[in-house]
């Protein structure tokens, strides 16, 4: 097993929740076949992962705390290797990929973002096109055109000239979601993307998913909040603490009994009339009077 480092990440602008785009609208396939993963001494963290997933879809993660959810993303993104099992994009296994041809297909912004760039946040973003610049080349008028419009776009413009260290968890984890979709990776993986947000900008980023997803890309998140998968109403992964990987359509994997088991608390699913979707609800004990 090899654990790679870390430092890579800013090497190959590999950013952590995962979200796959389609090329000039070609499709993607990302294919996950039985994964196992257990870390040295310890026992498995994750069995048979098995899901496929497709340009324009979104897998939303679900878990517990320690369920292996990062560890999961980083298998995904060649960062960790599996003990047994594939991930493959458009039938290539990524494991027989360099980092700069996964981080031309894979853009992933992790959970813990690193303060310690002195960069602006304008250059800090312009990074992202680093897989594709020579060792002697500079991004082009054109990749700070683009990185200008996403700041504008995430409402961040005033940031542009600030020092990438000042920023806030919240701002930090929006300019690293932009710095992603500068990469133009095929495949973006979004690890607890809302961690930091407050609950607009929580909402915000859900529906920013929904739009990434009708521009042809597919992203993959992690989250601690159910009604992420429930707004999303798309492809859902159970992640659960013995390691078990349930997938399948958000209406059919979530449920009462599943989430009360899942995260050890008396929450209940509501109808809102004025949404397509159920929410999830704390009943504060109220089921067990
Ligand atoms: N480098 C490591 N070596 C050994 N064990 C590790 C290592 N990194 C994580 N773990 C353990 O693996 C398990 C899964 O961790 P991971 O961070 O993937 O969980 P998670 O579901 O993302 O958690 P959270 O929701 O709290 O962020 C945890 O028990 C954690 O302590």
């Amino acid at each position: 097993m090899t654990i790679k480092y870390f430092d890579r990440i800013n090497r190959s602008s590999i950013l952590c929740l995962i979200i796959i785009k389609a090329k000039d609208a070609i499709s993607v396939k990302l294919e996950v076949k039985n994964l196992s993963f257990a870390y040295p001494k310890s026992a498995p963290t994750f069995s048979n992962v098995n899901f496929d997933l497709h340009s324009g879809e979104s897998l939303v993660i679900l878990g517990p705390n320690g369920a292996g959810k990062s560890t999961l993303l980083n298998c995904l993104v060649n960062l960790l290797t599996p003990v047994s099992g594939t991930v493959k994009i458009n039938d290539a296994e990524i494991h027989r990929m360099n980092p700069k041809e996964v981080a031309q297909e894979m853009g992933y912004v992790q959970q813990q973002l690193l303060s310690v760039f002195s960069y602006s946040v304008r250059d800090y973003v312009v990074m992202g096109k680093a897989p594709y610049l020579g060792m002697f080349s500079q991004p082009r008028k054109e990749d700070y055109e683009k990185v200008d419009q996403l700041l504008e776009e995430f409402g961040l413009s005033q940031f542009a000239n600030h020092s990438y260290a000042d920023l806030s968890g919240g701002q930090r984890q929006r300019v690293a979601i932009i710095r992603t979709l500068i990469q133009t990776p095929s495949i973006i993986l979004l690890d607890e993307p809302t961690a930091h947000l407050d609950v607009g900008n929580q909402y915000k980023t859900v529906e920013k998913i929904k739009e990434l997803k009708k521009q042809g890309y597919a992203v993959i998140m992690t989250t601690h909040n159910p009604d992420h998968a429930l707004i999303l109403d798309d492809k859902t992964g159970i992640l659960e603490a013995s390691g078990r990987f349930t997938f399948g359509e958000a209406k059919d994997v979530i449920n009462e009994k599943m989430l009360n088991e899942l995260y050890q608390c008396d929450l209940s699913l509501k109808e809102v009339p004025e949404l397509n979707h159920q929410i999830c609800v704390y009943m504060g004990g109220k089921n067990n009077d």
